[in-house]
Order: structure tokens, then C-alpha cells, then sequence
């Protein structure tokens, strides 16, 4: 437990975590690159080189060191930071080591003045607080998991059953079991984490699955990003190559309020979209499906979505594109602008917006939403990657 002295020290902490935060995460992660190198695998190293994780690392420790006397607000955090550890498979084995690296980091970055004795208790006990909760809460899920039928823990082998060209740099991978067993009932709008071996180093990834679960078989859909590792790896596999796959995870779903649902994409956030509109359709809500992406030859799973809206009374479909071609015929050219909003989204108040796409593009949605009177209760959106607040 931590005392009310050490909870005094941590909230005196935080005017050094707004300003140095970012480099003291930059100073752990290599320290812990280079004294750990077996947890290089947890990490996307592009992330890294992009400094994404090391700011959702001060970030994250900021928000802690700001609560630290009453941590309920940061409960939708701690549930998205579970949910990415558990799709990675994060032990507690792992928690060791990046306590003892980030004490170190704080004792190298601060200088011994401002990082006393004290303060890096302090420290200590507000680390090992949070790792509890966070395996706790871990446990919980990997237990889960295991226990529904067709489930399991760790990873399991899954064979790729087809692969599908979805647009230019984009396919799908349908993976079944190889023990031959059922799959567990994963929610829309949930991803998986794939274990690969990439010329002998071990790279762990989460990706949003892109099916509905049918008990069988569970479909990935993948952009080729130019120098991604895991992407080009993935792109190069066969029918009938094998892959490692986690249990499903993931809190990014429809709320139980069966109101309208505005799903607003762009590019390959709209993975997570394509369950999320069938079982919103499924569940009778009307669905307004926007959609922005370069053009109709980077256009993902725009045949589906055509036949959806034309079967479906209640689906509305529209599209953006900011690099048409030709012959392309787009509701709307450019970017999604507020004019766009203002006559594509569903009409009255109570509808949810679920956002997926560049960062960029999430940032401005949500302040094109919030200018247009949606709520930020109403305003749901999920980072690929680190967690971001927007
Ligand atoms: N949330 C999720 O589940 C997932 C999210 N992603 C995220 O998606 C990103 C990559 O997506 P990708 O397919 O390459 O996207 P693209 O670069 O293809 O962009 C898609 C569309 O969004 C437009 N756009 C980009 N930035 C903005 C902005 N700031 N405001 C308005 N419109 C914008 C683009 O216009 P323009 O032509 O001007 O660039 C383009 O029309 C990754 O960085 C990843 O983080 C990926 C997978 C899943």
C-alpha cells in the first residue's frame, strides 16, 4: 500500500513528468533494449522510432501520477492498456523488468538531487500498486479466455485457409485452428495478437479482426506498409502456412444502447468497422457508414459494403475520396469536412460515432464531432498502436 506521504511525493512529481516525461520514457526504453533484449518482441519497434510508445509511456504515467489518490478515472485507460497487454500476451514475469528500468531511468534522467531515496520509493510502491492491478486484471482475461468453449491461453497454431486482395496494398488472411477446434465467441470490433518468428527475432502484433466470429475460422486484413516488418511478412505467407495466434481482446464495441451508429473510417481503420456494422445491422440500428480513403483502387471492402447498403433499409453509405480517380464517383473529394458531417450523420442526439483511421484523421473527426453538438460520451474512437488522447 502506498502511504499518504509517498502519494505526496508522487503528485509533486507530476510538473517533471509534464515536461521531461517523454525523455525519461526515451531513456527507459533503451536502457531496457539493451539490458533486456527478450522484451524487444513485446514492442513494435516502429513505434518506437516514431516516439508514439514512449509518449503514451509519459502519458500513461503522467495520468497515474495526477490520480494517484483516487484511480477511478483512469479506469477506460487501465481497460485499453489490459486489453493491448493481453492481445500481446504480457506475463508477470514482464512487470520486473520495466519496474526496475524505469527506477533506474528516473534516478539517471531527474539526477540524484531530485531523485532521492525517497522519491524513488515512492516510486517503487506506486509501480508495484499499478503492476497489481494490472495483472489482476490480466489474470482475468487470460482466465477468461481459456475458459470459453474454444478457447485457450498462450498462443495456438492457425493455418491460413485463403487470402483475398482486398484493394491495392490490402488482403485478408482466414486462419482455422490446425487442432481442428471450435473458436471462441470474440466480440465485434475485437483484435488478436500474432506471434511471428522474422528472421530468427520473435515480433509480436495485434490486428482487428475482420469477420464476425462463426465458431470456425477468424479473418485478418492487412495493409502493406512500406518497411513494416510484420506487414511484409505477412503478406509474402501461402494458403497453408502456419501462424501463432493470442486470444482475442479488445474493448472497442458497440454500447448496449441499441441507438443509431455512425461508423466513421478512413483507410484501413475500417477493419474493425466491417463486424461492428454487421452486428449493428444484426441488432436492427440504423447504421450511417462513412468511409474515407485515396480512391476507389485503395477502396477495402467497397463491393461488401455497396451490397450491404443496397440490401439494408437501414444502412447508409458514403464515401470520400482525397485522390480520385478518373472515372471515380465519391459522395464527396477531399477530406471529410464538417459540411459532410453536418448531412451525413444520422439525425436527433442520441446516436454513437465509433471512429478508426490515421490519428490525424481521428483528431479531426472528434473536433468536426464535438463542433457539431455530439457529445464526447457519444464520441468513441481506438489507437492501432499506442494509446493516444486526442
Ligand atoms: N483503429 C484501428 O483499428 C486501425 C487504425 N489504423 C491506423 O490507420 C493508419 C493508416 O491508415 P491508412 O490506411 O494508411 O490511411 P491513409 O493514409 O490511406 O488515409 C486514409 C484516408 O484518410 C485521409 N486522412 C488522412 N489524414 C487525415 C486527416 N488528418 N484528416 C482527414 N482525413 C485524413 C487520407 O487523405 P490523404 O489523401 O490526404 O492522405 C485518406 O483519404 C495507421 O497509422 C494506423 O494507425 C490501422 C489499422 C486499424
Amino acid at each position: 500500500m502506498l502511504t499518504q506521504a509517498q502519494k505526496t511525493i508522487i503528485q509533486a512529481t507530476v510538473p517533471l513528468l509534464e515536461s521531461g516525461g517523454e525523455a525519461l520514457a526515451r531513456h527507459f526504453y533503451a536502457l531496457m533494449f539493451e539490458t533486456h533484449p527478450e522484451v524487444r518482441a513485446l514492442f513494435n519497434q516502429t513505434h518506437q522510432a516514431t516516439g508514439d510508445q514512449a509518449r503514451a509511456l509519459a502519458n500513461s504515467v503522467l495520468m497515474y501520477a495526477r490520480h494517484i489518490d483516487d484511480l477511478s478515472p483512469l479506469t477506460p485507460l487501465v481497460s485499453r492498456i489490459v486489453n493491448k497487454h493481453v492481445a500481446l500476451q504480457i506475463l508477470p514475469e514482464h512487470y520486473p523488468i520495466v519496474g526496475s528500468c524505469l527506477l533506474q531511468s528516473i534516478r539517471e534522467v531527474l539526477g540524484a538531487n531530485v531523485a532521492t531515496d525517497e522519491v524513488l520509493q515512492a516510486w517503487g510502491a506506486a509501480y508495484q500498486q499499478l503492476a497489481d492491478l494490472l495483472i489482476g486484471k490480466e489474470e482475468q482475461h487470460y482466465e477468461q479466455n481459456a475458459m470459453q468453449p474454444g478457447g485457450w491461453r498462450g498462443s495456438r497454431r492457425f493455418r491460413i485457409d485463403s487470402i483475398k486482395q482486398e484493394s491495392q496494398d490490402v488482403r485478408s488472411l482466414t486462419l482455422a485452428p490446425t487442432d481442428g477446434g471450435p473458436i471462441l465467441n470474440y466480440q465485434a470490433g475485437q483484435y488478436i495478437g500474432v506471434r511471428l518468428m522474422i528472421e530468427g527475432e520473435e515480433v509480436r502484433r495485434n490486428y482487428s479482426i475482420s469477420n464476425r466470429a462463426d465458431g470456425r475460422s477468424l479473418r485478418i486484413t492487412l495493409k502493406h506498409v512500406p518497411d513494416g516488418r510484420a506487414s511484409g511478412y505477412l503478406h509474402e505467407r501461402q494458403v497453408g502456412d502456419e501462424l501463432e495466434i493470442f486470444p482475442p481482446a479488445g474493448d472497442f464495441i458497440l454500447g448496449e444502447d441499441k441507438v443509431p451508429v455512425a461508423l466513421l473510417t478512413a483507410g484501413i481503420g475500417i477493419t474493425p468497422a466491417i463486424p461492428l456494422l454487421e452486428e449493428a445491422l444484426e441488432q436492427q440500428r440504423q447504421v450511417h457508414f462513412l468511409h474515407a480513403t485515396h480512391n476507389s483502387q485503395t477502396l477495402t471492402f467497397g463491393a461488401f459494403l455497396a451490397q450491404q447498403a443496397g440490401l439494408q433499409d437501414r444502412m447508409t453509405l458514403k464515401l470520400c475520396f482525397s485522390q480520385p480517380l478518373a472515372h471515380d464517383t465519391p459522395d464527396a473529394v477531399g477530406h471529410i469536412d464538417s459540411h459532410c458531417l453536418r448531412s451525413w450523420l444520422p439525425a436527433g442526439d442520441t446516436f454513437h460515432v465509433y471512429v478508426l483511421g490515421p490519428t490525424g484523421f481521428m483528431a479531426n473527426m472528434k473536433a468536426l464531432l464535438l463542433k457539431h453538438g455530439v457529445t464526447d460520451d457519444r464520441i468513441h474512437y481506438e489507437c492501432f498502436g499506442p494509446h493516444k488522447t486526442l
